[in-house]
């Protein structure tokens, strides 16, 4: 556990980046500090490996303020990733990957095994190892910035805005990569964003700074969505702030009608205004009016329980029939929900005081 008691930066100039800030960052979560420019993140987090030092208070790591611990020591057990990754362009990136256990004196062959291991495990494959950083793409670049914090298995990562230089499917893509590994490694993570989309889908803690370095709240993201404590975090939190709620409401138990399915080959007779083509094996093929005339419609799917109502909805929106399809794992048909199915589940989610009840994340 991280933990800022009454922490308060002030740089010699006389300005002060963060103010009697005091939070806990627990073992095996993902804190994310968000907020604007010049909020103080940056400073937060540096303070935490003593790449800056708080001007007052203390911050400390399981219990011991890391104003005792000297640099070097601290940092072992603390991996850092930055925007950009960082690597040190003239060395491999094998190399690259194995610095810190080179650095805590392993031998070049364990060190060389464990960055072949973490290359793999962030997704990228044996034959970079050998390349150097320029001959990565920005988004391998993160990934190899990912496995150089991770090759001492350091319990704490610190990440400063690490997939901010990608583009967004890159960065989506990073970020799923990210709770992937998360999920088997459950490692104490302080990740600061400027992106409250970022924050809520990594973050189990959102701290959200105001400038001034003055925490406003901190809060998992559902109830960050569904109870913004003022108007400064409402803003940030953007106007579609009631769609995004929906990201944590389960499609578990929504209705779904199978009579609105029909077969390959379908030529009318039935009186509904859409139906929904299915293969033999039912795969969805598109939707057709009642009357079987024209070419198969687009349409959307999600899977219930798995994916959220917020999946759903847009479902729904993407095809002429207002209906989502309901699909298993392997993308066949299980049914259809209505929009008025949609509708009569969120009214009742609503009317069970809102979107707490489930415990879906929405990467999950
Ligand atoms: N070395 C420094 N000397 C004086 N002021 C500084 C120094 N470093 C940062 N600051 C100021 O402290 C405040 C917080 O900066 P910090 O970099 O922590 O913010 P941030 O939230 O990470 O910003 P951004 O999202 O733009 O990176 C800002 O007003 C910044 O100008």
């Amino acid at each position: 556990m991280i933990t800022f008691d009454a922490v308060t930066k002030r740089y010699p100039d006389g300005t002060v980046a963060v103010d009697e800030l005091s939070l806990d960052a627990p073992t095996g979560e993902i804190t994310v500090f968000v907020g604007p420019s010049g909020c103080g993140k940056t400073t937060s987090l540096r303070m935490i490996n003593r790449m800056i030092d708080a001007t007052e208070g203390d911050i400390l790591l399981d219990g011991k303020p890391v104003r005792e611990i000297d640099p070097p020591t601290l940092r072992r057990g603390i991996g850092y990733v930055i925007q950009q990754a960082g690597l040190f362009p003239h060395r491999k990136i094998v190399d690259n990957i194995a610095t810190v256990p080179r650095l805590l004196g392993w031998d070049r062959r364990k060190a060389h095994d464990r960055a072949m291991e973490l290359l793999e495990r962030v997704g990228l494959d044996s034959a970079m190892a050998e390349r150097y950083p320029f001959q990565l793409s920005g988004g391998q670049q993160q990934r190899v910035g990912v496995a150089r914090a991770l090759a001492a298995d350091p319990p704490v990562l610190l990440m400063d805005e690490p997939f901010s230089a990608v583009d967004p499917i890159v960065r989506t893509s990073l970020q799923d990569e990210l709770l992937r590994l998360q999920a088997e490694l459950h490692k104490t993570i302080v990740f600061v964003t400027h992106d409250i989309d970022e924050a809520i889908k990594l973050g189990d803690r959102v701290a959200v700074l105001r400038v001034g370095g003055r925490l406003a709240q901190l809060a998992d993201p559902k109830t960050l969505l569904a109870e913004p404590v003022d108007d400064f975090v409402r803003e940030f939190l953007g106007h579609d702030r009631g769609i995004r709620r929906l990201q944590f409401v389960s499609t578990d138990g929504l209705r779904l009608r199978t009579d609105l399915t029909v077969p390959e080959g379908y030529e009318g007779g039935r009186s509904e205004p859409w139906l929904l083509v299915v293969t033999a094996d039912g795969r969805p093929v598109g939707w057709v009016p009642g009357d079987g005339r024209g070419e198969p419609q687009p349409f959307g799917t999600f899977r219930p329980g798995h994916d959220s109502m917020r999946a759903a909805l847009d479902a729904t929106l993407l095809s002429p029939s207002g209906c989502a399809v309901a699909v298993d794992e392997d993308g066949r048909a299980l049914g259809v929900a209505t929009r008025e199915d949609l509708d009569a589940a969120l009214a009742a989610t609503l009317a069970d005081g809102g979107p707490h009840a489930s415990p879906e994340r929405p990467h999950e």
